[in-house]
């Protein structure tokens, strides 16, 4: 995470990113970060040094204390967030299904305006199912049958049928099983080939060889972004 960033063709980039509590303690601070078309960055780093509070920063999740986010070279807009919305998609370590069954959960996504015209491709899906093992049938599963890992797969093709530019990704197969950890791979690596776009991912992962199976690029979390905590006088 080098503070010189070549902004030339970024998609998404992080300049100096500070994160404060309420009490103006330093969470994180000055961490910066670029994401350019294709991209695969791996972010490993040691419990509690930041790793998330970052990546919610990336995905706008949360408000950041310092610093600055430019998405296409530019400062977002609040005009712009609902297609910022559609574009990076933040996927976290437990997923939030609806009730109701696989396929609502899948075309819930869709449902939103910004989203409308966007395709809902229902044999890209039927491909993503096969990598995953799942018959057509798995569609009209009720999510609240799914184990943690069917769940975790359907939060993430929910995602990918929205056919981000980054998916932004917090430790999502921490709660899996390796089985299903390779599976959730394969589905990303399939997206990365078929997708007709150039997508990048920033993905979260306290496991170096998933790291190194999924990444291009692997960043430590650098523990000199955490500041000690100040006690308050
Ligand atoms: N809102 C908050 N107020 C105060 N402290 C917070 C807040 N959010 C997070 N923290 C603290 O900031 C530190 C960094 O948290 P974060 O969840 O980003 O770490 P992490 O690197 O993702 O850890 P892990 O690898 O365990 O998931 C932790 O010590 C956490 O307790």
């Amino acid at each position: 995470m080098s503070e010189e960033l070549s902004d030339q063709g970024s998609l998404l980039e992080a300049r100096q990113i500070g994160r404060q509590t309420t009490a103006g303690q330093w969470l994180i601070r000055n961490v910066s970060l670029a994401v350019h078309p294709g991209d695969r960055i791996a972010i490993v780093g040691p419990t509690g040094s930041g790793k998330t509070l970052f990546l919610r920063s990336l995905a706008i999740l949360d408000d950041i204390q310092e610093g600055e986010l430019r998405f296409h070279g530019n400062p977002l807009k609040d005009k712009e967030l609902p297609e910022f919305r559609s574009q990076v998609v933040y996927l976290q370590q437990r997923p939030v299904l609806i009730e109701g069954t696989v396929e609502d959960n899948l075309k819930l996504a869709l449902g939103f305006q910004v989203n409308q015209h966007k395709p809902h491709d229902i044999k890209a899906l039927i491909s993503l199912l096969n990598t995953f093992d799942r018959p057509e049938s798995f569609l009209q599963r009720q999510s609240s049958a799914l184990s943690g890992g069917e769940g975790q797969i359907v939060a993430l093709l929910r995602a990918l049928i929205l056919s981000p530019q980054i998916l932004l990704l917090d430790e999502p197969t921490s709660g899996l099983d390796p089985g299903t950890t390779k599976q959730f791979e394969a589905i990303i690596l399939k997206w990365l080939s078929t997708s007709d776009k150039i997508p990048a991912f920033v993905w979260i992962t306290h496991d170096h060889s998933q790291a190194e199976r999924v990444a291009r690029q692997i960043m430590t979390f650098p523990a000199g972004t955490i500041l000690p905590v100040q006690k308050s006088h």
